[in-house]
């Protein structure tokens, strides 16, 4: 379970760094229960994660896979917060604009996985081949 913010309709800065660290973890919580492709993106890392074990990779190549899957996640959670504000903005309407955001929103979740696949590739591949 996430911790517990202190105030819930809190719309002032935070008042300690335990705070702030208390809202990023329910938000981080938010994502992972309102988003599938989050959870398939977990679920991902999961299965990258025994094969860099199976595979051996070295320092560099944890480092760089590590690297590709902070960058998918943080992605995805990037997007998620767009989406909402979108939301929030076009009250249930279609708006072209909120199109807009939201699909290049997605679009930065997509080349960040597009890099992170082909770095996988080369790095597994190298392994394989
Ligand atoms: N209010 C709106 N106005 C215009 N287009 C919209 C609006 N809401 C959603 N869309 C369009 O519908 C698509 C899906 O919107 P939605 O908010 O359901 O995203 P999602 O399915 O959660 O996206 P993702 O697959 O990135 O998680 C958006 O990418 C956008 O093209």
């Amino acid at each position: 379970m996430p911790m517990a913010s202190s105030d819930k309709h809190q719309t002032k800065k935070n008042r300690s760094i335990f705070q702030s660290v208390g809202h990023a973890g329910h938000g981080l919580w938010e994502v992972f229960n309102t988003e599938r492709n989050f959870r398939y993106h977990l679920m991902i890392m999961v299965v990258i994660i025994i094969a860099g074990f199976i595979f051996a990779l070295n320092l560099l190549e944890w480092i760089m896979v590590l690297g590709c899957i902070a960058a998918v996640l943080v992605a995805e959670i990037l997007n998620s917060a767009i989406e909402r504000l979108a939301d929030l903005a076009a009250d249930g309407k279609f708006h072209p604009l909120i199109k807009q955001a939201k699909d290049i929103a997605a679009s930065g979740v997509l080349v960040t996985a597009l890099f992170a696949a082909i770095i996988g590739l080369l790095i597994f591949g190298n392994k394989l081949f």
